[in-house]
C-alpha cells in the first residue's frame, strides 16, 4: 500500500499536523516533518498507542444500568362489592455489561484463582511441615519420657531395697515398740475424709435444691403462659361466634387471621390447651389432629389480606317507588354510583329522587344483582281484597246479561226500555229526556235481561274510565227515518273499543218513511255488517211504539248472552259496580248497584269505591224494600258514608276496619290520581309527559263548530306527526263539548280542545270537577300552533283567552239606533263593554266582534255583574237570538308552567 504523508494524515483524520506529531512522537514514531512519508506498520503503531492512552484515559463505563418505569391502572372489584381503579407501576432494571470488562473480570478471576489455589498449597505445605515437626517433638518428647521413666524405676528400685534392708535391720531392733502412734495417724485420715464426704454432700444437696427451684419457676411461667393462651383463644371463639351470627364476613376473616395467628405461636410454643383444641374442632373438624407443619401451613394460607374473589349478589327488595339513596343502600354501594350507571342509561336523577319500580328493577339488574318486587300498599290492599271475595266451592250458575241501550237523541232509546217494562218512564220525563240513570232487570219468558238505561253513552265511558265493565251487551239504537247519526257512531265506536257485542235495534219501523235498509248500508260502511250480509252484527227491526220486533230484539240479546256463557257465584260475599249515586234528602246517600257476584244483603258491610258502610236497606227497581240481591240484578243500597262515583267497584267486607281502611286509603290515592290527571291533561306539560315512553303520542279530543273546520282540523292535526311524537285523535266531532268528550278525555289522559265550542254546564262541571284543562279556540292556525309547539316543548308564552263573563239572551227587541238589542242575564262572571265578545248559539260559536252598548236599564254602563239584567247591542250584527249567550273574553299571557 502507498505511503501516506503526516500532513495528509492529519487531514484525513481532521486535526492539526502539529498534534498528530506529538501524538506519533508520544508513540515512539521519529516523525518530525509534515512531509514525512507515514507507512502501514507506523500507523499502526499510533492507532494501538492511542488505544492504549484513550484506554487509559477515559474511563469508559463497563456496565450501564437502565430504569424503566410505566405506569398502568387496572380495575377490580372491591370488598365492598364496587369497582376501584388501582396504579400499577412496574419498574424495569436492565443492566448491560460491556464485554472487555467481562473479559477482563474473568483475567481477573482466574489470577485470583491461581493466587488462591497457591495459597492454600503453600498453607498445605506449611501445615505439613508444622504436622511431621511437631511429631518427631513429640516421639523425642516420648522417649524422653520413657528414658526417664525406667530411670526412675531403677532408682525406686534401688531405694526400696536399700530400705527394706535397714527396716529388717531395725524390725530386729524394736520389736517391743507400742504401735500408738501408727494408729493415731490412722484415725487422723479417717476424720478428715469424713469431713470432706460431709462438705460434699452438703454442696451436691444445695445444687439439688437449686435446680428444683429452677424447675418449678420455669414450670410456673409455662403454666401462666398457657392460662393466658387459653383465656385469649377462648375469648377470640366466643368474638367469632358473636360477629358469624351478625353475619359478618370480612371481619369473621380478619380474626380468623389474628386468631391463628395465636394459636400457632402457642403450639409453637408447645402449648396446647383443652379450649384451644376444642376450638380448633368447632372450626375446622376435618383438621382437627392435622400434623402441626400441615396445620401451620394452611394457617399461613390464611394469614395476611385477603381480597374477596367473588362479587356479593344480593337480594334487593323493590317496592312500587324507591329513592336513588335507598336502591344504592339496598345494594351495599354508594349513590353516586348508582347515579352514574342511571347517566349511562340516559336517565338523570339525583340522590333524593324516588323513581319506579321498573327503572329500580333494570338498575338492580345492571349492577348484577337480583331484584326482589315488593308488592306496593295499594295492590296488597287490593290483593287482601281479593283474597276476601273468596267464591272457592261455590259454584257458579248462569246469570243474566247486562244491556246497555246507546244510540243518538230521540231515536227511541227511552220509549224501547220503557216498551220493554210496560211502564211509560218517558212520558213522566221533562221534554222527553232522560235525566238520570237507571238501571232495571226485565223478566223475559226465555230469560231474565237487565237494562242499564243510559242517556247518550256519557254513563257508559264514565264507567270506562273507571275500569268498570258493567256492560256485556250494547243495543244500539238507530230511527229508522233518521239513519245513523254523530252520536250513532260515537256509541258504536265506545262499545267497540269496550269490546262489547253489538245488536243493532232498527226502531221506529212503524213509521212511514222507515228506511232500515238505509241503516244498514251505513252502519255497513262504518264497518258494521249486518249478518244476513255476511257480517256479525244482529240487525233487529223494531218499533217502540207498536212493539213490533221486541221479542226478536230480547231473542237476539239472549241468544247473545248464551254465547258469552255468563256465569257467576250466586252466594258468598257480594260485588259488584256503582251504576249512579246521588244524595236525596231523609234517606242519605242512595247509591245503585249492580250486584256482579255472590249475594247482597241488608247489614252487610259494603265498600264502595272510597266510601263504606252497613246497608241500611236495599230497593229494587219498583221502589219495593228487598232482602237481598244477587248476580246482574240492580238494587239501590242506602247507608254508605258518601257518595260513590259511577263505575267503582263495591265488595262486601267481614268487619268494618278493614272497610275503613281501604276507604281511607282509596280516597287518598284518588287525590292523586286527580292530581296526575290535571298535569297530564294540560297541554303544556304535554312535552314533558313525552319523556317517558308511553307519552310519545298526543291524545287530543276536539270538537268544532262546524263540519269545515273539523276536516281542516283534523287534516292539519295529523300532518304533526311525526317519527317521535305521534298526533292521535281520540275523538274528533261537531258541536258543544259534552261530558261524554270529558269522559273521553279522562279516560284516554287527552287534551280537550274547542274551536269555536263551548263545553256545556255539564261538561263544564266535570272539567272543573276532576281538573281537566279545556282549550278554546277561535282561530285554525293558533291551534295548530299551540300542539306543535306543546310537541317540541317550547309552549312558549301562553296566549289564553280568558271568559271574563257570560250572559244569556231572554229577550230581543229593536232599537232604531242599534238595531237588534238582547235583553240578557249575566249568568257567570261580569261583563265589560269595552271587550271582545262573542255570540254563542247551542255553544256554538256564531259572531266574534264587539259590543254597541251596554247599558243597565237606561244608563250606559261600563260592567255589569253576576246575577243582573241588562240590554247589549252587539256592533255589526242584528240576528242576535233567544236562547243565545254573549259571553265577554280577553287574550291574557300567562307564563308558562314548564
Ligand atoms: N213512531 C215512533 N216513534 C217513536 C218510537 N220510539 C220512540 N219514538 C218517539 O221518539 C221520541 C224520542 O223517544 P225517546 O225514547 O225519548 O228517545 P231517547 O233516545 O230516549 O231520547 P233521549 O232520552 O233524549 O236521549 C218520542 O217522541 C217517542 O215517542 C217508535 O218506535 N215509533
Amino acid at each position: 500500500m502507498a505511503e501516506t504523508t503526516v500532513k495528509k494524515l492529519a487531514d484525513v483524520v481532521g486535526i492539526p499536523v502539529d498534534t498528530l506529531l506529538t501524538q506519533m512522537k508520544e508513540a515512539g514514531l521519529p516523525h518530525t516533518d509534515a512531509g514525512e512519508g507515514v507507512s502501514d506498520e507506523q500507523k499502526q503503531q499510533l492507532l494501538a498507542h492511542l488505544r492504549k492512552s484513550h484506554g487509559a484515559q477515559a474511563s469508559e463505563p463497563s456496565k450501564i444500568t437502565l430504569k424503566r418505569r410505566s405506569t398502568s391502572t387496572i380495575k377490580t372489584t372491591g370488598a365492598a362489592g364496587k369497582a376501584k381503579t388501582v396504579n400499577v407501576e412496574v419498574r424495569k432494571k436492565r443492566t448491560y455489561v460491556k464485554r472487555a470488562a467481562i473479559e477482563e473480570e474473568e483475567r481477573l478471576e482466574a489470577e485470583r484463582k491461581a493466587a488462591e489455589e497457591e495459597a492454600a498449597r503453600l498453607a498445605e505445605e506449611e501445615a505439613k511441615r508444622k504436622a511431621e515437626e511437631e511429631e518427631a517433638k513429640r516421639k523425642a518428647e516420648e522417649e524422653e519420657a520413657l528414658r526417664r521413666e525406667q530411670e526412675a524405676k531403677a532408682r525406686a528400685e534401688k531405694e526400696r531395697a536399700a530400705e527394706e534392708e535397714k527396716a529388717s535391720q531395725e524390725k530386729s531392733k524394736r520389736a517391743s515398740v507400742p504401735k500408738t502412734a501408727k494408729k493415731a495417724q490412722k484415725e487422723e485420715t479417717e476424720e478428715e475424709r469424713a469431713q470432706r464426704e460431709a462438705e460434699e454432700r452438703k454442696q451436691r444437696e444445695a445444687e439439688e435444691a437449686r435446680r428444683k427451684q429452677e424447675a418449678e419457676q420455669r414450670k410456673k411461667a409455662e403454666e401462666e403462659a398457657a392460662r393466658r393462651t387459653a383465656e385469649e383463644a377462648k375469648r377470640i371463639a366466643e368474638e367469632l361466634e358473636k360477629r358469624g351470627g351478625e353475619g359478618q364476613e370480612q371481619p369473621r376473616e380478619e380474626e380468623d387471621d389474628k386468631s391463628s395467628s395465636i394459636v400457632r405461636d402457642a403450639v409453637e410454643a408447645g402449648y396446647r390447651t383443652e379450649e384451644r383444641q376444642s376450638r380448633r374442632r368447632r372450626r375446622k373438624p376435618k383438621s382437627a389432629g392435622v400434623a402441626h407443619g400441615q396445620m401451620k401451613s394452611s394457617m399461613n394460607k390464611q394469614h395476611g389480606f385477603k381480597s374477596p374473589t367473588e362479587k356479593m349478589v344480593y337480594d334487593v327488595e323493590i317496592p312500587e317507588t324507591i329513592t336513588v339513596a335507598e336502591l344504592a343502600q339496598r345494594m351495599n354501594i354508594k349513590a353516586k354510583e348508582l347515579i352514574k350507571a342511571m347517566m349511562k342509561m340516559g336517565e338523570m336523577a339525583t340522590v333524593n329522587q324516588y323513581i319506579d319500580q321498573e327503572t329500580a328493577v333494570l338498575l338492580t339488574e345492571e349492577m348484577g344483582h337480583t331484584p326482589k318486587l315488593v308488592k306496593g300498599e295499594e295492590e296488597a290492599l287490593e290483593d287482601d281484597l281479593a283474597t276476601l271475595a273468596d267464591y272457592s266451592g261455590i259454584d257458579s250458575e248462569s246469570r243474566a246479561p247486562v244491556v246497555t241501550i246507546m244510540g243518538h237523541v230521540d231515536h227511541g232509546k227511552t220509549s224501547l226500555l220503557d216498551y220493554i217494562r210496560k211502564a211509560k218512564v218517558a212520558a213522566g220525563e221533562a221534554g222527553g229526556i232522560t235525566q238520570h240513570i237507571g238501571a232495571y232487570h226485565v223478566p223475559h219468558e226465555k230469560g231474565m235481561i237487565t237494562f242499564l238505561d243510559t242517556p247518550g253513552h256519557a254513563a257508559f265511558t264514565a264507567m270506562r274510565a273507571r275500569g268498570a265493565k258493567a256492560t256485556d251487551i250494547v243495543i244500539i239504537v238507530v230511527a229508522a227515518d233518521d239513519g245513523v247519526m254523530p252520536q250513532t257512531e260515537e256509541a258504536i265506536n265506545h262499545a267497540k273499543a269496550a269490546g262489547v257485542p253489538l245488536i243493532i235495534a232498527v226502531n221506529k219501523i212503524d213509521k212511514e218513511n222507515a228506511d232500515p235498509d238505509r241503516v244498514k248500508n251505513e252502519l255497513a260502511t262504518k264497518d258494521v255488517i249486518p249478518e244476513e250480509w255476511g257480517g256479525e252484527y244482529q240487525f233487529i227491526n223494531v218499533s217502540a211504539h207498536s212493539g213490533q220486533g221486541i221479542d226478536d230484539l230480547l231473542d237476539a240479546v239472549l241468544l247473545q248472552a248464551e254465547l258469552l256463557e255468563l256465569k257467576a257465584p250466586a252466594t258468598g260475599p257480594a260485588s259488584g259496580v256503582v251504576i249512579e249515586s246521588r244524595v236525596e234528602k231523609g234517606r242519605g246517600t242512595v247509591a245503585s248497584i249492580l250486584v256482579q257476584s255472590g249475594e247482597l244483603n241488608v247489614g252487610d258491610m259494603l265498600l264502595a269505591g272510597a266510601h263504606y258502610g252497613r246497608v241500611r236497606a236495599l230497593v229494587d227497581e219498583n221502589g219495593q224494600q228487598v232482602k237481598k240481591a244477587g248476580p246482574s240484578i240492580p238494587v239501590e243500597v242506602l247507608g254508605l258514608d258518601g257518595a260513590p262515583e259511577a263505575g267503582e267497584q263495591v265488595q262486601v267486607l267481614p268487619d268494618e276496619k278493614k272497610a275503613r281502611e281501604v276507604a281511607e286509603f282509596r280516597q287518598e290515592r284518588d287525590r292523586d290520581v286527580k292530581l296526575k290527571r290535571q298535569q297530564a291533561s294540560k297541554l303544556e306539560n304535554l312535552f314533558e309527559n313525552m319523556g317517558s315512553a308511553e307519552a310519545s303520542q298526543v291524545n287530543i279530543v276536539l270538537k268544532t263548530d262546524v263540519r269545515g273546520s273539523l276536516e281542516a282540523l283534523i287534516g292539519a292535526l295529523n300532518d304533526l306527526s311525526t317519527d317521535e311524537v305521534k298526533v292521535s285523535l281520540v275523538s274528533a266531532g261537531v258541536g258543544a263539548i259534552n261530558e261524554s268528550d270529558v269522559n273521553l278525555a279522562m279516560t284516554s289522559e287527552a287534551v280537550l280542545l274547542g274551536f269555536n265550542v263551548r263545553a256545556d254546564s255539564k261538561a263544564k262541571r266535570l272539567c272543573e270537577q276532576e281538573g281537566i284543562d279545556l282549550r278554546y279556540y277561535s282561530v285554525i292556525y293558533e291551534l295548530i300552533d299551540d300542539v306543535k309547539q306543546a310537541m317540541s316543548g317550547l309552549l312558549a308564552p301562553e296566549k289564553r283567552e280568558e271568559i271574563l263573563g257570560t250572559a244569556e239572551v231572554r229577550d230581543v227587541f229593536r232599537s232604531s239606533k242599534f238595531g237588534a238589542v238582547a235583553g240578557c242575564m249575566v249568568v257567570e262572571g261580569t261583563l265589560y263593554r269595552n271587550r271582545p265578545i262573542r255570540v254563542l248559539r247551542d255553544d256554538v260559536v256564531v259572531f266574534e266582534g264587539e259590543l254597541e252598548s251596554l247599558r243597565r236599564f237606561k244608563d250606559d254602563v261600563a260592567e255589569v255583574r253576576n246575577g243582573m239584567e241588562c240590554g247589549i247591542a252587539v256592533k255589526s250584527y242584528n240576528d242576535v237570538k233567544e236562547g243565545d249567550k254573549i259571553e265577554v273574553f280577553e287574550v291574557k299571557e300567562v307564563a308558562r308552567s314548564l
